[in-house]
């Protein structure tokens, strides 16, 4: 039987890819696409947001009228939305896919509330490459260790609202677990004025936003005598919607809980 998906955020630059990504799998339906309170794209056919035609489904703000008909919800919106939005999953028992960044402590605390009751996959990044790089990540960083200073540079679009992007900040959380550090305790957010000499255990990170990046990053780990540097470019969002559509086919045979691309992908070690 067919996975009936609905889409919050339909009308982002995320939603009308998540859109696309959707129709391209037989499997699964579109069901339901959602956009904020007041949005002009309120009754639009889902269809036309995507360059498609109609299809035959209106964009709704009225999560919960619709949850009775949907098996997943995947959401790229915004972290207050996000937060409303695994709220009325988790009381409906409807399984989510979120790719929303940015959120705070308090916002990923209500989303592992939600994931006792529900299954959720919650990732900065749904690309296959940069999942992989996390685990490449890792494996460099343990093998480095201490001696190799670790900063973090990422690129995006003039409109992204969040920095450093959430794939960063996951990408510094990786090398901090690998050297047995905190990334809260050793977090630097770009330099300026007398910084002093730099503390050896310290991540750096450094934003860089404008025109139409779609979203690189690189993590560069310098030593003395030479520098190595992982680096992941993404050049369509088809990637990350593709990525969160796969997801959203696994996370419906999961147990309630909270899971990450790494999970998806069976990449998980230990
Ligand atoms: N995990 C991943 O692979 C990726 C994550 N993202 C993240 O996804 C989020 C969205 O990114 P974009 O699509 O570029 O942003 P966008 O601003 O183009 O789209 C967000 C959409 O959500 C809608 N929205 C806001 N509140 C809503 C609500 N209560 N209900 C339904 N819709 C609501 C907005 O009206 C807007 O159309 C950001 O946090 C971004 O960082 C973006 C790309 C990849
Ligand atoms: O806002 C974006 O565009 C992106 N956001 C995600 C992030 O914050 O890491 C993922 C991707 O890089 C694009």
């Amino acid at each position: 039987m067919a996975i009936r998906i609905g889409i919050c955020g339909a009308g982002g630059r995320m939603g009308r890819n998540l859109i696309a990504a959707t129709r391209e799998q037989e499997e699964l339906v579109l069901a339901a696409a959602l956009e904020r309170p007041g949005s002009s794209l309120i009754g639009v056919d889902a269809g036309e947001l995507a360059g498609e035609g109609a299809i035959g489904v209106t964009v709704t703000d009225d999560l919960p009228a619709v949850l009775p008909q949907l098996d997943v919800v995947i959401d790229f919106t915004l972290p207050d939305a996000t937060v409303a939005n695994v709220q009325a999953c988790a009381e409906a028992g409807v399984a989510m896919v979120i790719g929303t960044t940015g959120l705070d402590d308090e916002q990923k605390r209500h989303l592992r509330d939600a994931s006792a009751r529900i299954p959720v996959v919650h990732a900065a990044n749904y690309s296959v490459g940069v999942t992989l790089t996390l685990s490449l990540l890792a494996t460099a960083a343990r093998a480095l260790g201490d001696d190799y200073d670790v900063e973090v540079v990422e690129a995006h679009h003039r409109y992204k609202i969040d920095a450093p992007s959430g794939t960063a900040l996951r990408m510094g959380e990786v090398v901090a677990e690998a050297l047995g550090r905190d990334l809260r305790d050793c977090a630097v957010y770009g330099r300026e004025g007398q910084t002093g000499q730099r503390d050896s255990k310290t991540i750096g990170f450094e934003t860089i936003r404008g025109g139409d990046v779609v979203g690189d990053h690189t993590v560069m780990f310098l030593g003395l005598g030479e520098r190595m540097e992982i680096s992941h470019r993404a050049s369509s969002r088809m990637t990350f919607a593709r990525g969160a559509v796969r997801s959203a086919t696994w996370v419906r045979e999961q147990a309630p809980g909270l899971y990450d691309m790494e999970d998806v992908l069976g990449l998980r070690s230990g």
